[in-house]
């Protein structure tokens, strides 16, 4: 047997050297074609080596290894990350409290690693340096939207036009600073936003005293915040059981149910079924709440007057007359802003508020140190107002160790490269998700002193003023950051101080709320909880 292959080898080396010299003679003579080239390449890989094993092995050894040489090359320069599955990629991950999982992952692959989101690859950031070198130095680059599914269904094909998924451009620039400075005057100048809050605390604070039996405020907070931000952009206090508001905020809430993770985002050939299906509900009622919102533009058109500014439409209207808008914004850009302006944000001003009253709940004695400045800055004969912010550090500090501690939005939403960057040592191709996850930042032992301990005086001077360290950033950074900073501050505050100043909170039967959060949306909120309130002044009016 091994004779009989041995003189086979023999035999077809005799032919090829045959072969070779015609090889190189016809090369001599300059006559090639590249089809002869692979002819030739291939009829030598075959009469060579198919009868020789050895040869084969280290061909394909050899080949083997180039292969594995240049995907470690290329490895090397993207971050480290879980080996992601068939298909699916890492996607199981973010399923159930993705923050906890991203958190997780940094013990094994360090602060910035990579996860394959279905098909997509995505890139996750958990330190403040990373944090801030995407979202601000690399302004221009990291701050783009990918491409998903659920923002083509929430604005029905013309997210461009809206806030949330518009390219990081000139025009969304202007969208988010006349958002900004409309929000900021109202919350430093408008005595209607201020009032409006102080009433409708103190009819909380009634209710909540003439209730008998513990009390649960849960679904109270999401219902005024929307109100507030309704009465901010069409200048009309809903009352609560209007059918009008009614329907805006289920349309509302089924909007923001879909700012999650969402399988048809990153598989969308999978399941392109189930996007359709959502399809057809969302934008029945998207097209329902841009209509409503287009009637009240137009009412206020017909009764427009400059000198005369009531909400954020007449604001609008004034920049449009002046052309300050430079002509970039249309109707339908205005229809999709107004649309978002007002159910932006206002769950997780409900989750902060509800995080503030169980914490509040479960630390009694963080609460009678709230108490105890409220009473000496502000007494017994007034209500808290805005201007006495500077003068409640502690107040103010505890607001802050909330924001930190429940971190309601843990997640920016996932952000995109628009082209190939350097970032953190690594070479971050175009069109990478990034994911920046702010709950690390927050609960990260590297920038906080014992991080799971609800503590307000990390946020305190010695000297007992505020300080903000560059490291807490629960609205974001960059041009991405959350425009509706300044309406938190002012909502949050009045609401807590107002509902602190005038009540005790006591834990049911001595059992404090449970302090673990769950996902609505892309918000991080308590589990629904009772308590029991005492009045702590003697107030008839109640
Ligand atoms: C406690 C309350 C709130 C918190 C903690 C919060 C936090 C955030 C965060 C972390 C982002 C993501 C930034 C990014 O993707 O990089 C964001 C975006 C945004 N927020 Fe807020 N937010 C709050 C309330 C509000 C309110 C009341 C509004 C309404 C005006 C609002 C409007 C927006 C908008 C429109 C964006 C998208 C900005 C963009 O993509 O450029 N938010 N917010």
């Amino acid at each position: 047997m091994i004779l009989t292959t041995a003189s086979l080898g023999a035999q077809h080396k005799e032919v090829m050297s045959c072969d070779d010299a015609f090889i190189s003679s016809d090369i001599a003579n300059s006559q090639m074609d590249p089809s002869h080239i692979i002819y030739w390449s291939l009829d030598f890989l075959y009469n060579d080596m198919i009868f020789e094993p050895g040869k084969w092995m280290v061909t394909l050894t050899v080949l083997f290894l180039t292969v594995i040489f240049f995907w470690k090359c290329f490895r090397k320069s993207f971050p480290p990350g879980p080996i992601a599955k068939p298909i699916f990629g890492n996607l199981d991950l973010l399923r159930n409290k993705p923050h906890i999982a991203l958190t997780n992952l940094t013990n094994g692959y360090g602060d910035v690693y990579s996860l394959k989101l279905g098909w997509r690859k995505a890139v996750v950031v958990c330190s403040y340096e990373g944090i801030k070198e995407g979202l601000v130095d690399l302004e221009t680059v990291c701050n783009f939207r990918p491409n998903l599914l659920s923002a083509k269904l929430l604005f029905c094909g013309n997210q461009e036009r809206g806030l949330l998924f518009a390219a990081c451009e000139e025009k969304l620039k202007l969208k988010k600073d006349f958002t900004r400075h409309v929000l900021y005057a109202f919350c430093s100048h408008g005595e209607l936003l201020h009032d409006t809050l102080t009433d409708e605390t103190f009819n909380l604070v009634c209710s909540l005293v003439n209730h008998e039996g513990p009390v649960c405020v849960h679904n109270h907070f999401e219902s005024l915040a929307l109100r507030i931000q309704l009465l901010l952009v069409v200048g009309k206090l809903y009352d609560p059981e209007d059918t009008n508001f009614v329907e805006i905020m289920q349309t509302y809430k089924l909007r923001s149910a879909h700012l999650k993770l969402n399988l048809y985002d990153y598989l969308p050939k999978l399941f392109t079924h189930f996007g359709k299906l959502e399809e057809s509900i969302l934008s029945e009622q998207t097209h329902m709440q841009l209509d409503f919102f287009r009637q009240i533009l137009n009412r206020h058109k017909d009764c427009y007057n400059p000198k005369i500014i009531n909400d954020m439409m007449d604001h609008m209207l004034v920049v449009m007359e002046n052309n300050e808008d430079m002509g970039l914004l249309d109707q339908e850009d205005l229809d999709y802003l107004f649309l978002e302006i007002c159910g932006s944000g206002f769950r997780a001003i409900s989750s902060l508020i509800l995080w503030l009253l169980a914490y509040m709940t479960t630390f009694q004695d963080v609460q009678t140190k709230v108490q105890q400045e409220l009473d000496t800055v502000v007494g017994s004969e007034r209500l808290p107002v805005a201007t006495d912010q500077p003068f409640l550090p502690y107040t103010c500090a505890v607001i802050m160790e909330t924001h930190r501690l429940a971190s309601v939005i843990p997640l920016t939403f996932p952000h995109r490269t628009e082209k190939c960057c350097k970032f953190q040592g690594y070479d971050i191709p175009k069109d990478t998700i990034m994911l920046f996850n702010i709950w690390n930042l927050h609960h990260d032992s590297q920038y906080w002193i014992n991080p799971m301990k609800f503590d307000p005086t990390r946020f305190l001077r010695e000297d007992g003023s505020l300080h903000i360290p560059d490291h807490f950033l629960p609205f974001g950074a960059g041009p991405r950051a959350c425009p509706g900073e300044s309406l938190v501050e002012l909502e949050v505050f009045i609401i807590f101080t107002n509902i602190l100043h005038q009540l005790e909170l006591h834990p049911l039967d001595g059992n404090p709320p449970c302090l673990e959060g769950e996902y609505v949306g892309h918000v991080l909120q308590p589990r629904p909880f009772y308590f029991n309130v005492t009045p702590r002044f003697k107030n008839e009016t109640y």
